[in-house]
């Protein structure tokens, strides 16, 4: 199982790829950068576990050498949020990014997994799926945007009324996009069952879906999460690897592309979009069936689908669109 990083230097990078150096999931891990790679591989190369590593830059064929023999590439590369930022306003440096590091899987490890946590998600995953159409390559199974940090954030958040010790133990599924109103918690579906109080549930809501800029602020200008989000994406990771080596029952919500997973298509149907966020069921080929639980809202999540929904379809045109036309 060869694993990359790109953009292995930054915030997110060097804790994801900590966590990947340390799993006996992974025999190989190769670290892509702009900056600093050489040094970060160095560092986790004294660790005694059995993942080789290789550090690489963009010269002397770095994107190829790091993504040849690929099995999975996750990208937590671009810039970060300050504080007054939305996640959107990322799109303009992190969508040029994210295009050219597609281009370079398209080409060299175009079987890999494609695991996205540059922001803006919503918009990012489409421009992904364009580009790699674009080349002919494009395997919606193998394409997952990663939303896990929403799912932890409710886990976490929901326990001061659970009361239960370990916050794995309920999930919750969320769904939509990632970013403020696009991110919905689904409680009324948590397993086991929650019962949340009605006068804590839009503030429960309301931290889930902004818990972002909860840490942008503390941070005070240096950046957004980071460690948070390289457990998130770790765990993701990790589920998606397990997966392919062919253990069963694996459900965890992503961001993908709905009419090219089994199950997606009804899905695209009732929400009116091709890019949703949904507990999929994972498989040796990626995602084996993406599960309709926005059916199963009850109102008060209605309501929060329908902001959802509206803000999600620009996010989505907006990534297609930077493709389609690319700006001069
Ligand atoms: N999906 C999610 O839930 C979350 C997503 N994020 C997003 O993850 C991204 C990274 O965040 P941080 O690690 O905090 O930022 P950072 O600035 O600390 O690290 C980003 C890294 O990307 C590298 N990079 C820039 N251009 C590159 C290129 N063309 N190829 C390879 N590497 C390149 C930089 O050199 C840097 O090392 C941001 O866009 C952030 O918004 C952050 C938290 C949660
Ligand atoms: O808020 C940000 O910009 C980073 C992010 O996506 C998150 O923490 O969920």
């Amino acid at each position: 199982m060869k694993a990359v990083v790109a953009g292995a230097s930054g915030g997110i990078g060097q804790p994801l790829s900590l966590l990947l150096k340390a799993s006996p999931l992974v025999d190989q891990l190769a670290l892509y950068d702009v900056v600093n790679t050489p040094g970060v591989a160095a560092d986790l190369s004294h660790i005694s576990s059995i993942a080789k590593i290789e550090g690489y830059l963009p010269k002397d064929d770095g994107l190829k050498k790091a993504l040849e023999g690929a099995d999975i590439v996750v990208i937590p590369a671009g810039i970060p949020r300050k504080p007054g930022m939305t996640r959107d306003d990322l799109f303009k440096i992190n969508a040029g990014i994210v295009k050219g590091l597609i281009e370079g899987i398209a080409d060299f490890a175009p079987k890999a997994f494609i695991l996205v946590i540059s922001n803006p998600v919503n918009s990012t995953v489409p421009i992904a799926a364009e580009v790699l159409k674009k080349k002919g390559v494009f395997d919606p199974k193998r394409l997952f945007g990663v939303t896990t940090l929403d799912v932890v954030r409710a886990e976490t958040f929901v326990q001061s009324i659970t009361g239960e010790a370990d916050p794995t133990k309920t999930v919750i599924p969320v769904i939509g996009g990632h970013s403020g109103e696009t991110i919905v918690p689904l409680f009324s579906q948590a397993k086991p069952a929650v019962n949340i109080p009605e006068d804590k549930l839009d503030a429960l809501t309301n931290r889930v879906q902004f818990g972002g800029d909860e840490v942008v602020k503390a941070k005070d200008g240096a950046g957004s999460a980071t460690l948070s989000m390289a457990y998130a994406g770790f765990r993701f990771a990790e589920k998606v690897i397990q997966a392919a080596k062919g253990k069963t029952g694996i459900v965890e919500p992503t961001f993908v592309y709905l009419p090219g997973v089994p199950g997606g298509d009804a899905i695209a149907k009732e929400t009116g979009l091709e890019y949703f966020s949904v507990p999929v069921e994972l498989g040796t080929d990626g995602a084996k069936e993406a599960q309709n639980i926005v059916s199963s809202a009850n109102e008060y999540e209605k309501k929060l689908l329908q902001a959802c929904y509206s803000g999600l379809k620009g996010n989505i045109e907006k990534g297609v669109q930077f493709v389609a036309n690319p700006p001069q």
